[in-house]
């Protein structure tokens, strides 16, 4: 299977510190990838090249074969693990905002069917992520399980082909947590989409994701700590998963590793 994204002898640097460094990595196209690593090894980071909020110093990122473009497209949506919402607006605006807002990028609103269209299919998105019944709630008189579904919804919205998620559960109760892993594992199978989720929860990356990536340096110097930067050190595909997603025939479950 060809390639969705494409990382190419990809840097980041800030100066004369490297956070990340000769980074290659193919994903495939409805793959569901879970980043592992230390704090501040660069996964933010990482997310925000795909975003294309931020260009790598050196090297290519390719979606499709093509140069992405550094700036944020419609093709790819992102869920924070807080404040991604407007609390100044309700459920259904802040979803309707994510179809308004390219549309009538300066007043914001759309008017007549065009309104309704988008009224429309924000409502449809709403009802996936079970905010139904909370149309004309606002942010805060809702769980934080709720307004994470709100995100998720912003983000989907526009149909992207990938959804980044940046611990996006982090903040969530352990009950809350198992109901949000089902929802996205569904979201993820009905829209097809390709995920990609930083977590720092182990459990959580190897239920959900077809593939885990551990973000790390390979050499650290104690005297200048920012001379090397993080790079894909362990890259491991799961079976559990596959049959909807990348299957790669050297895959291994939670099992092989345990028994390894
Ligand atoms: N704009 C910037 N200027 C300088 N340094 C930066 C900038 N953005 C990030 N960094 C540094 O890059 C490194 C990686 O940061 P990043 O947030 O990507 O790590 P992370 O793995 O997501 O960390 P965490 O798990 O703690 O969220 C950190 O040392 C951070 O201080």
């Amino acid at each position: 299977m060809s390639a969705l994204l494409s990382l190419r002898d990809v840097w980041v640097e800030y100066g004369d510190r490297i956070v990340i460094e000769k980074l290659d990595l193919d994903i495939a196209a409805q793959a569901f990838v879970s980043i592992v690593g230390p704090s501040g090894a660069g996964k933010s980071s990482f997310l925000r090249l795909i975003l294309g909020q931020e260009a790598p110093t050196r090297g290519t990122v390719l979606l499709d074969g093509i140069p992405l473009v550094p700036e944020c497209g419609p093709d790819r949506g992102v869920v924070f693990q807080r404040y991604s919402v407007f609390p100044h607006l309700s459920v259904l605006r802040n979803t309707m905002f994510g179809l308004e807002c390219p549309k009538a990028p300066l007043s914001g609103r759309l008017f007549g069917s065009a309104r309704r269209a988008a009224r429309d299919e924000a409502v449809a998105m709403l009802e996936a992520v079970g905010l139904g019944d909370s149309l004309d709630l606002y942010p805060a008189q809702m769980s934080g399980g709720m307004q994470q579904r709100l995100a998720i919804a912003q983000a989907l919205v526009q149909r992207p082909r990938i959804l980044l998620l940046d611990e996006p559960f982090g903040a969530l109760d352990p009950g809350i947590r198992a109901d949000m892993h089902a929802l996205i594992t569904r979201l993820w199978r009905d829209y097809s989409l390709t995920i990609i989720m930083v977590t720092h929860d182990i459990r959580e990356a190897f239920s959900l994701g077809t593939r885990v990536l551990t973000l790390d340096k390979r050499r650290h110097d104690p005297h200048a700590p920012h001379r090397y930067g993080a790079t894909v050190v362990y890259d491991l595909p799961l079976r559990n998963r596959t049959d909807e997603a990348d299957c790669e025939s050297d895959s291994i479950t939670i099992d092989d590793i345990g028994n390894n």
